[in-house]
């Protein structure tokens, strides 16, 4: 039997709790495509680690898919701009009739999604669209028919519009008895140093085990222990999910079965509320596009100075700022990828706040290294930490790095981990030890004092005032 329908995938490289890929099946046979354009990847500065761990992920697919009679064709290009002909010269090869997706709300990916959809119109072929990947698709509006502006208002309607819509995961695509699929060819990437597989395994059951182990296990203490770097108390899933190999209807499924179906119960889950802050970055993205051009949520903070300071800049990049807690950070992401939310926290104020560097910097050099780099949650984490975002921290909230070590790091087990040259110290030196020790031990002096750093950067939004 001949294959009509085509999906294709971009950040939701899965089969299971995919609607595009159920949907085209109900009409007909189903191939994938999936498009790689990695001069588009580096120009939106996704790190190495995460374009491995997306390799992986698609040659994983592609098997899967193959098992199932699937075809997953690859199509090797480089940019955004290439995908509306590749697209449509695959539909005319193989006489493919539809195409389905999942849209994507930043803006180059909105301008690739309309442009391909125009071009294969033109030549004939139908476009089955989908609303974004996210637990509420829809866009979540106040009474007014605007966007929120606030979390928490957000919040309380996108709970009530999920309730009102609650569906189960889209099963995974039937076996295609007839249909011939292509075998997996492709080698698709060198190994990258960077991507440490040990820790991010492209293996869709482990990536599954994870998320229900993380719900029975861990979720109903989460408010509790999250903020505790040393414990591994957070789900880690934020690569899967920034890649799309774990569905929205899939975490909701496990946080319900395991929070209890009555809505009092899963409504109270405050892992659902994280997943929450995720969506409404996403929908951001979608309603305010100036965010995808690098400019702040507040227009008024677009008068800050920053400083200029590449010393300080490459220090706080390697962990070398001499302070404990922001150096271990830094070197769990340089090493690992991934860092630990609080810690994003403190790191991203120590920069924008305490070195007064503009926050676009550290969310390059963030995206440039992490492996669940998600351009929407990246930007919303740096402008609020930055203060020039939409509900954003008070500017005159500047988190005091020895502070926040000494509560969330209390034995300083972590920062052992990742500055192993303070390993000796006992808990109350570690989080800010003394010259005498620094010397020892070959630890650099502090770069900054924290009471000046702090006065400086609150002046500066101060003087905004007015503009
Ligand atoms: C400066 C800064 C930069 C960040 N950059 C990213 C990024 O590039 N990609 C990314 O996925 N998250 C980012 N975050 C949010 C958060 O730090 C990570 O999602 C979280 O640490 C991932 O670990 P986890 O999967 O164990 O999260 P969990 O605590 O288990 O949370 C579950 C999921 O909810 C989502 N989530 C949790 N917190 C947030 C949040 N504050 N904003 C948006 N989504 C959230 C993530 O998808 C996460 O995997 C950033 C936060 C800050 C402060």
């Amino acid at each position: 039997m001949a294959i009509s329908q085509l999906v294709w995938l971009r950040n939701d490289i899965r089969l299971n709790d995919h609607p595009a890929i159920n949907l085209a099946q109900q009409d007909d046979d189903i191939a994938l495509v999936v498009c790689l354009t990695p001069e588009q990847w580096q120009e939106h500065n996704e790190s190495p680690a995460k374009n491995a761990l997306r390799f992986e992920l698609i040659t994983e697919l592609q098997q899967q898919a193959h098992k199932l009679g699937i075809p997953c064709h690859i199509l090797k290009l480089k940019r955004f701009s290439d995908c509306p002909k590749a697209i449509a010269d695959l539909c005319l090869e193989h006489h493919y009739t539809t195409v389905w997706w999942q849209n994507e709300l930043p803006i180059h990916e909105a301008q690739r999604d309309e442009r391909t959809a125009q071009y294969l119109d033109k030549v004939g072929v139908t476009t089955r669209r989908f609303a974004p990947d996210l637990i509420v698709s829809e866009p979540v509006l106040n009474q007014q028919g605007q966007p929120f502006k606030v979390f928490t208002p957000f919040y309380k309607r996108w709970l009530s519009t999920l309730s009102a819509n609650i569906t189960p995961p889209y099963e995974c695509p039937n076996n295609q008895e007839n249909s011939k699929s292509l075998p997996s060819e492709l080698k698709l990437y060198d190994k990258e140093d960077s991507y440490r597989q040990d820790l991010w395994p492209a293996d869709y059951q482990i990536i599954k085990e994870k998320l229900w182990h993380f719900c029975h296990h861990k979720e109903a203490d989460y408010d509790e222990l999250r903020d505790f770097p040393a414990k591994p108390n957070t789900s880690t899933l934020s690569p899967y999910l920034a890649l799309g190999a774990i569905g929205p209807r899939e975490c909701l499924e496990a946080i319900i079965h395991t929070s209890g179906d009555n809505e009092r119960d899963w409504h109270g889950s405050v892992w659902l509320k994280e997943l929450a802050w995720r969506d409404f970055y996403k929908q951001l993205m979608g309603h305010f596009p100036d965010l995808s051009k690098s400019l702040p949520f507040k227009p008024e903070t677009q008068h800050i100075v920053w400083n200029h300071n590449d010393k300080a800049f490459k220090d706080w990049c390697e962990g070398n700022t001499g302070f404990p807690i922001v150096d271990a950070a830094m070197r769990q992401l340089n090493q690992t990828g991934w860092m630990h939310n609080r810690l994003r926290m403190i790191t991203a104020s120590f920069l924008t706040k305490l070195l007064f560097i503009d926050w676009r910097e550290g969310e390059k050099y963030f995206m440039e290294k992490l492996i669940d780099g998600e351009f929407s949650a990246n930007n919303g984490g740096w402008q609020w930490s930055a203060s020039t975002g939409c509900d954003a921290a008070p500017y005159f909230r500047v988190f005091n790095p020895t502070r926040q070590s000494e509560r969330f790091d209390p034995e300083g087990e972590f920062i052992k981990r990742f500055v192993p040259e303070l390993s000796s110290l006992t808990a109350k030196q570690i989080h800010d030890p003394s010259d005498l020790h620094r010397r020892q031990y070959q630890y650099p002096r502090p770069i900054i004092d924290y009471k000046k750093a702090r006065q400086y950067a609150i002046s500066a939004f101060d003087d905004l005032k007015g503009q």
